[in-house]
């Protein structure tokens, strides 16, 4: 497997991609000095090693919030950097974790924002929930306590959902009766909703109380990355609600998890010839880590350099190879 770690390492005879191999393998048996020093700063790379490093891989899957844009703002030198790829002959994906939109939607901001993209190259959690449910054959209704990206994925695929929008609170919601309930619903699906509300978290809780009743997530995200100091909660704050009160636990379709690593694995990707590149370890990277791809992670979105700094000090896993501030800092280290 020739990785530009290694080449790293014959560069500055120094190990670090064994000291990667054996954090992640054999735990954390290496002095704190070398450990600190397997996330590599491509800032401190020379040009030969960006070039290197640019060689090293042949497609590259880049999340979307906080590496490329956020919110509705691209992120500086990131549509540059992506569309460098792209002159430079990489395969791209778009993996993200969002499940606010369906592909063509996420295609079209991406193009707003001065990407190339197409649909084909987005993989969302909404579209891979509506993969998963067309895949078992799913006939019955889903109910979504989540946004019309996951509905409209669902329809496209054939498969009913109700839920999305609004639902109240009445000042009688503790009263709500069975009859409320859609006998036809035979799946609960969690994703972002910004219209969550105590009748919902009680009809989805409702609904699971049936063993038959699969229950399904999109993503675990903690927070949404943020310019400022506001925090926005992500879907994992309604997927932990929701397993609260169901007393279940949900499939998790999203990053890290098995099921879009078992996506990515039936693309035919060559895994040592691969770049996964997120703003979040537990995430991005970590979906990288389990895939075996080299690991890109960029300080621009969730994970700050303090956050990072504490990770590498308490030898956290997993920790990505190389590290850069915001990806568009890639092109001033080429030009
Ligand atoms: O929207 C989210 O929760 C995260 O999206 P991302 O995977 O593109 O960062
Ligand atoms: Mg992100």
């Amino acid at each position: 497997m020739i990785r530009f770690l290694s080449q790293i390492q014959r560069i500055n005879n120094f190990c670090y991609s064994n000291v990667i191999v054996s954090n992640r393998v054999r735990g954390f048996s290496t002095s704190d000095t070398m450990f600190k020093s397997a996330v590599f700063n491509l800032q401190e790379a020379s040009k030969d090693q960006v070039q290197e490093f640019l060689n090293s891989f042949d497609t590259v899957l880049t999340d979307c919030d906080g590496v490329l844009w956020i919110d509705n703002n691209a992120i500086s030198g990131s549509a540059d950097a992506m569309n460098y790829f792209r002159k430079l002959g990489k395969k791209i994906f778009y993996v993200t974790n969002n499940s606010t939109k369906i592909r063509s939607e996420f295609a079209s901001k991406a193009t707003q924002l001065g990407f190339i993209a197409s649909q084909e190259e987005i993989l969302s959690t909404a579209y891979l929930v509506a993969h998963y449910l067309k895949g078992i054959g799913f006939t019955k209704k889903v109910y979504l306590l989540g946004s019309n990206g996951i509905g409209e994925e669902l329809k496209a695929v054939g498969v009913r959902h109700i839920g999305v929008g609004p639902d109240h609170v009445k000042p009688d919601f503790k009263s709500m009766q069975p009859s409320e309930l859609d006998p036809e619903v035979g799946a609960v699906v969690v994703g972002f909703d910004e219209h969550v509300s105590y009748p919902k978290f009680m009809k989805a809780a409702s609904y699971l109380a049936s063993e038959q009743c699969l229950f399904i997530a999109t993503n675990t995200d903690e927070r949404f990355p943020k310019a400022g100091s506001i925090v926005v909660p992500g879907t994992g704050t309604l997927v932990r609600a929701v397993e609260t009160c169901s007393e279940r636990k949900a499939l998790v379709l999203g990053k890290p998890h098995n099921y879009v690593r078992k996506y990515l694995e039936s693309c035919g990707l060559n895994p040592a010839r691969t770049l996964m590149i997120g703003d979040r370890c537990n995430t991005d990277i970590e979906l990288g880590v389990r895939c075996g791809f080299q690991t890109l992670l960029v300080l621009s979105g969730v994970t700050s350099p303090k956050d990072l700094e504490k990770l590498r000090n308490e030898k956290t896993p997993p920790l990505p190879d190389v590290v850069l501030p915001k990806l568009g800092d890639l092109l001033s280290l080429v030009s």
